[in-house]
């Protein structure tokens, strides 16, 4: 939400995009109509995977004890945990175009899946301890923003301004809540 607020135009495609999804009844809430995930929606969804992933540590114990280490590779001992660093994982620039920008279009090339398969952009992990939640959160996840936009056009109250600081915690999250005007409007 607070990306889509500091881009308005992503916020107008999205609403823009609820609404056509929902034209044909247009008194319920936005829903899951079918196996497609509307376009805009779930760009967004991923680009707030990677602008910060809201976890960042999956972390994995080495399983053998690796005594002659090959290709300069430091010795790693039988059950040496290493954290992997998502968050850092998921704005380096040798894989993103200016990765701290939220830019939901750079996934449309469909190039680069959320999911796992893809190392560049891990916020639920990968491997076979990988987040077994992803289905729901992510089905959650859109849901929950199809229906605020639906019907809701957002905008900061008068005099407040936008705080995006970051702190960390279980997870990653905003350090002042995001305090919000709700306007109803209809596409
Ligand atoms: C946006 C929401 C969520 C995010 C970003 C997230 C992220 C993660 C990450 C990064 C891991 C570690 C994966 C790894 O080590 O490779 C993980 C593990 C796990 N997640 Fe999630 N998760 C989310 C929602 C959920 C939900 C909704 C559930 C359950 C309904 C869930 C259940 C689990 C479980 C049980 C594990 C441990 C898997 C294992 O160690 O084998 N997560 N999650």
């Amino acid at each position: 939400m607070t990306e889509l607020l500091k881009h308005p135009q992503a916020m107008k495609k999205l609403q823009a995009e609820v609404g056509r999804t929902t034209q044909s009844n247009p008194t319920q809430p936005a829903h899951n109509r079918g196996r497609s995930r509307p376009n805009a929606l779930s760009k967004s969804r991923d680009q707030g995977d990677s602008t910060p992933p809201p976890s960042g540590s999956p972390s994995r114990a080495s399983g053998v004890d690796q005594r002659r280490p090959s290709n300069g590779l430091r010795r790693c001992g039988r059950d040496t945990r290493v954290v992997i660093n998502a968050w850092s994982i998921g704005r380096d620039p040798a894989s993103w175009d200016e990765p701290e920008e939220f830019w939901p279009k750079r996934f449309s090339n469909g190039l680069v899946d959320f999911r796992g398969q893809d190392f560049e952009l891990i916020p639920f992990g990968a491997g076979r301890r990988g987040c077994p939640g992803i289905q729901f959160a992510t089905a959650v996840d859109e849901l929950a923003i199809a229906n605020l936009v639906h019907k809701l056009d957002f905008a900061l109250p008068n005099g407040v301004e936008l705080d995006v600081k970051k702190v960390a915690g279980l997870t990653v999250h905003q350090k002042l809540p995001l305090l919000l005007v709700a306007n109803s409007w209809s596409c």
